[in-house]
């Protein structure tokens, strides 16, 4: 969460005339004098403990001005006021959650209760034509409807296996993109964008059920890229009296959803148009694998909605690339860090991979064969989260949680990174070291259901549905990266661990690692 002030200041003192000047100033007082009347006739609520704030705006400017993420403002004020604390941003209340019990009893014990999301900003209400996602629906009727769908239909075991083809194809694709790319760069490969182009081309090619080219696919991973820049909260998200400042910022979201509708929704119409004509159903039509989008087009949503309209289709498959992207591709980029680093682990790896696959490619079903590379994955995903908070929940009625109140519409964050830290759950944590998952009697129920200690999926009704994917997805590009290539430290380079915060928590100094081909020749897996 990034939240400028300079937009405000610009529109205060830009050169649009005196007179505009003094009228913004004029709403804004008479505004904020009428919301501090409304809130201080409010009834008192014994919320969890938090940092003193200003009158009106809270805690708001003490974040925008700490200089630093709200990841790390976060990881600080828990130091100070430990598993339950609330942050005041203007007119948000935000309770935080930082410890796994605390976690596990609402996400877990009072689950219904905890599964619902806060009202959305007015943007990303907007990308989502009005909540019509899984991730941002509230819960009720039309999460069920569509969760149950994307589930079925998507990331069911038979489904996962419908689409191994997918996979196949877009890692050789990569495999041949880093040789290429090794070649013409004295044996160096950038790791972050060769491995988010495959990932992102496997969920593209899974929602339309066939091979995309490169350049559809790059136009629309660009089209995604800036919709996660433009729908970062902004100041007037929690200041909306701010609002008419930001008029002129209305234009270029417009603009983007309608960049967004003219890049998927050919591809929908496409679609639509194989369906017609029977295509899908003749022998041997590339049109016939099945495809994510079908299901979309027929689906009933609650309600008397009816069947999703064009906007509700492009909100739904974008919500898959957008959910399954970063999230991926951020795993695997640590994960190659920490082969880079630790070449006793990588060989290990490798050795297991000869041992247990010989002289083909690794393929899905080899994954559950391979427990030291389940363990790097798991470890990759404690100690580098790709997300250090889950996305926002919100409880579906006023209710208590550690004797404090929850109020409906407040924001409940859980900040997991955390836990995963913890000394007390995590033996020397900071350490990368995959055996402490091998060690008997150390199993971790990622799932969280009897206990947290690690959440990168999160846990409870509204845990990622695509945990089983996402990790699919990890495991195997990691297992034929390594398969396919030794992977080294360019020369005279040390590995920078620094992280930043993007969409998902990323390397600063995004990864450029050596590749050496191994000499093993692999035979081709039939299809
Ligand atoms: C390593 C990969 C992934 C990680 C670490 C991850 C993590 C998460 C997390 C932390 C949440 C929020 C849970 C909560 O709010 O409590 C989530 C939700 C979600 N994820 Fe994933 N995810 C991954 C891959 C994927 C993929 C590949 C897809 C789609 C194919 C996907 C689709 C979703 C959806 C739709 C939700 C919303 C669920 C709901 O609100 O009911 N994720 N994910």
């Amino acid at each position: 969460m990034e939240v400028g002030m300079k937009e405000v200041w610009s529109e205060l003192a830009g050169g649009r005339g005196s007179y505009h000047r003094l009228v913004c100033v004029g709403v804004l007082v008479v505004s904020l004098a009428v919301l501090y009347l409304k809130i201080s006739r409010r009834p008192k609520r014994n919320l969890p403990p938090g940092p003193k704030g200003w009158p009106l705006v809270g805690n708001l400017f003490q974040v925008i001005f700490a200089g630093k993420s709200f990841i790390y403002v976060v990881r600080d004020l828990r130091e100070k006021f430990g598993s339950i604390f609330t942050l005041k941003m203007g007119q948000k209340t935000l309770i935080i959650i930082t410890c796994p019990e605390v976690a596990h009893e609402a996400l877990i014990e009072k689950g219904t209760l905890f599964a619902n999301r806060p009202p959305d900003t007015p943007t990303k209400m907007y990308f989502s034509a009005n909540k019509c996602s899984v991730n941002s629906s509230e819960y009720g009727s039309v999460w069920r409807t569509l969760r149950r769908n994307m589930v079925s239909e998507m990331l069911s075991l038979t489904r996962i296996k419908d689409f191994s083809w997918i996979r196949q194809w877009a890692i050789d694709r990569l495999i041949q993109r880093l040789e290429d790319e090794a070649r013409d760069n004295q044996g160096s490969v950038r790791v972050l964008a060769n491995v988010r182009f495959s990932v992102f081309s496997i969920l593209l090619c899974m929602c339309f059920g066939k091979k995309l080219g490169e350049d559809v696919i790059t136009h629309v991973d660009d089209v995604m890229k800036d919709i996660l820049l433009i729908v970062e909260p902004q100041i007037h998200d929690f200041l909306p009296i701010l609002r008419p400042l930001f008029a002129r910022q209305w234009k270029r979201i417009k603009e983007l959803r309608r960049i967004q509708m003219d890049s998927i929704l050919p591809l929908v119409n496409t679609r639509r148009a194989v369906l017609k004509a029977g295509a899908h159903t003749q022998a041997g039509s590339p049109d016939g694998a099945h495809a994510y989008i079908d299901s979309l087009m027929n689906l009933e949503l609650p309600e008397g909605r009816g069947k999703p309209t064009d906007e509700e289709l492009v909100t739904l498959c974008s919500e898959l690339l957008t959910a399954g992207t970063d999230t991926t591709s951020t795993a695997l980029e640590w994960a190659m860090l920490r082969m880079v680093m630790h070449q006793d682990i990588q060989e290990t790896l490798y050795q297991e991979i000869c041992d247990v696959v010989g002289d083909r490619k690794v393929e899905g079903k080899d994954i559950e064969n391979l427990p030291y590379l389940n363990a790097v994955v798991k470890e990759t995903l404690r100690r580098h989260p790709p997300g250090h908070f889950v996305l926002s929940h919100a409880v579906t009625q006023d209710c208590k949680l550690r004797g404090y109140d929850i109020p409906y519409k407040a924001n409940v964050e859980f900040y997991t990174a955390w836990m995963s830290f913890d000394p007390k759950i995590w033996p020397d944590p900071m350490t990368f070291n995959p055996r402490r998952f091998l060690d008997p009697g150390n199993e971790v129920d990622i799932t969280g259901n009897k206990q947290v200690k690690m959440m990168p999926f999160g846990v409870g009704r509204r845990i990622c549905p695509a945990l089983g994917l996402g990790t699919l997805h990890i495991n195997l590009i990691l297992a034929r990266m390594v398969q396919e290539f030794h992977w080294s430290c360019r020369d005279g380079e040390t590995p920078d661990i620094s992280e930043k915060f993007a969409f998902t928590v990323i390397m600063k100094n995004p990864l450029q690692a050596s590749i050496k081909k191994r000499s093993r020749t692999l035979m081709e897996v039939k299809p």
